[in-house]
């Protein structure tokens, strides 16, 4: 194996992938080391294997919720062990196409775990590999709350390869892997009870677009409790208790944490000394994506950027441009639309706090008149009149429509010009559009 490259990254996953293939992609001769599955979270333990278990719920949530409109009949039911295969299947298919995509790169492919040693030296089994710059997307993973018991509770990584379902879950966090894996496992026929210690579910989003989602995974069957910090879980004649209080326990089969993440650091070695953190725990780094130790720097969510893979694959693209080909600044962080996989989807880009937004409605659209459930959509529109900075949307198919709303915003239009093209009827973002 050769030991000098151009640059030597540390992580296949979303952010890693992309600076290796686009680096090659300038003639560099680039080393990508990876410890474990090619492809990273998103990939084997995030957004593709819940999209897929997200896919089978939003169909099982559309048609249970029909009662109103004549559609009876049996629920259908999940059958996990298939669903499990087809979804092994579709990941495999992807880790495999990334194996090709290096090899056609001219990358590479390093399946060993990796630790900087020195400046511009890495070192697996023993082996020193040198470049002048190394790039860490080294990416996170989940973290459990301090409390007893917490061992016995699963995290996001567990849940994504159940093989069977519970009949009743507590998840502990309203964040989006907490609301994400509550609204699924619901649709699944799951009785599941999320608690969280903040005042609201999903904080990252703007207050009345999380409140109408909380409202619907509500209207779901979701028992929400807020403002709580349960204090242990423990072992119940039954399956599992999530003690919340000295009054109130949840007898459940299965507690998961979705209480956050923190990035992976141990590939720092020695060196972690003199690598800046920020006060969340993640990398510093600078417009160039560079830490505070020369020549090394971070992309994906071991750095101080948006945990979301598309933020990670642009990062790493950026960054490969930015040493070998032609500058270009990190992609605004308040044009990247994000949405959480609830029933149906919270979707917004820009960002908008609740002062930010100027005008908004809640509105029950024709698919509520069927549903027992009755799900209430949303749109905002944040900024001012003059110009208009942020879009929120809750409604069926939002995941879609806001990545074009992000393409919308970044023309600056004003209000009166967003009024000047006319939406589908009957939707919700035609309201929007006014
Ligand atoms: C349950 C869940 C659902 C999600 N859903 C979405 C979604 O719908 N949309 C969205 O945009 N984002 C979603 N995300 C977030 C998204 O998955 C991450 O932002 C993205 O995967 C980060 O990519 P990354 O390359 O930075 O890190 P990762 O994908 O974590 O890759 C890091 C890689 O580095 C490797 N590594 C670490 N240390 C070493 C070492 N010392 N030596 C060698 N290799 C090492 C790891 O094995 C890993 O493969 C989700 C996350 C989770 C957990
Ligand atoms: N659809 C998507 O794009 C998607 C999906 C999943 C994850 N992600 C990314 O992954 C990141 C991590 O997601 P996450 O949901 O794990 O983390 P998070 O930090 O977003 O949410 C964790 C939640 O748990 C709560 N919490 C923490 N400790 C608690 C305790 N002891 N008791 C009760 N509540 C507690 C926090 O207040 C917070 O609301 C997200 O920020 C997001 O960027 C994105």
């Amino acid at each position: 194996m050769d030991t000098d490259y151009d640059a030597i990254v540390i992580g296949g996953g979303s952010a890693g992938l992309s600076f290796a293939r686009h680096a090659a992609g300038h003639g560099r001769k680039i080393a990508l080391i990876e410890r474990d599955k090619l492809g990273g979270t998103c990939v084997n333990r995030g957004c593709v294997p819940k999209k897929m278990l997200w896919t089978v719920a939003d169909s099982l949530h559309r048609g249970t919720g029909l009662t109103r409109a004549g559609l009876l009949g049996p629920t259908p039911q999940v059958d996990m062990p298939r669903l499990c295969a087809a979804r092994a299947a579709k990941l495999e298919d992807i880790r495999q196409s990334y194996r090709d995509k290096l090899h056609e790169a001219g990358v590479t492919l390093i399946e060993e775990t990796a630790e900087l040693t020195a400046p511009g030296e890495v070192t697996i089994q023993g082996q020193r590999l040198r470049a002048p710059r190394i790039v860490l997307a080294t990416g996170g993973h989940p973290i459990k709350p301090d409390m007893p018991g917490a061992e016995l509770a699963c995290d996001s990584d567990e849940v994504l390869n159940w093989t069977e379902l519970p009949r009743a879950m507590a998840i502990i966090g309203g964040g989006y892997i907490g609301c994400e894996m509550a609204a699924i496992h619901a649709a699944m026929g799951v009785r599941v009870t999320l608690v969280t210690d903040t005042e609201r579910v999903l904080t990252e989003f703007s207050e009345k677009a999380a409140l109408v989602g909380q409202a619907n995974m509500q209207a779901q069957g979701i028992r929400i409790v807020t403002s709580c910090t349960p204090e242990a879980v423990r072992r119940g004649d039954d399956g599992l208790e999530l003690v919340l209080d000295a009054d109130s326990v949840l007898s459940v089969d299965k507690v998961v944490a979705a209480t956050g993440r923190a990035p992976n650091l141990e590939a720092l070695g020695d060196l972690k000394a003199r690598v800046a953190l920020t006060e969340k725990g993640v990398i510093r780094i600078d417009e160039r994506f560079e830490t505070s130790l020369p020549g090394l720097h971070a992309v994906g969510d071991c750095a101080d950027r948006l945990p979301l893979t598309p933020v990670a694959s642009s990062d790493g693209e950026t960054l490969a441009l930015q040493l070998f080909g032609d500058y270009r600044s990190p992609v605004d962080l308040r044009h990247v639309a994000t949405s959480a996989y609830v029933l149906p989807p919270v979707a917004e880009v820009g960002q908008p706090s609740k002062e930010d937004i100027f005008e908004e409605n809640t509105l029950s659209p024709l698919s509520a008149a069927l549903r027992s459930d009755a799900a209430q959509d949303y749109w905002g529109l944040g900024g001012s009149e003059a110009a208009v900075t942020s879009v929120s949307l809750v409604a069926e198919g939002a995941h879609e429509a806001i990545g074009w709303a992000a393409q919308m915003l970044l023309h600056r239009p004003d209000r009166a010009t967003i009024r000047r093209a006319l939406g589908v009827h009957p939707s919700t973002s035609e309201e929007a559009m006014g």
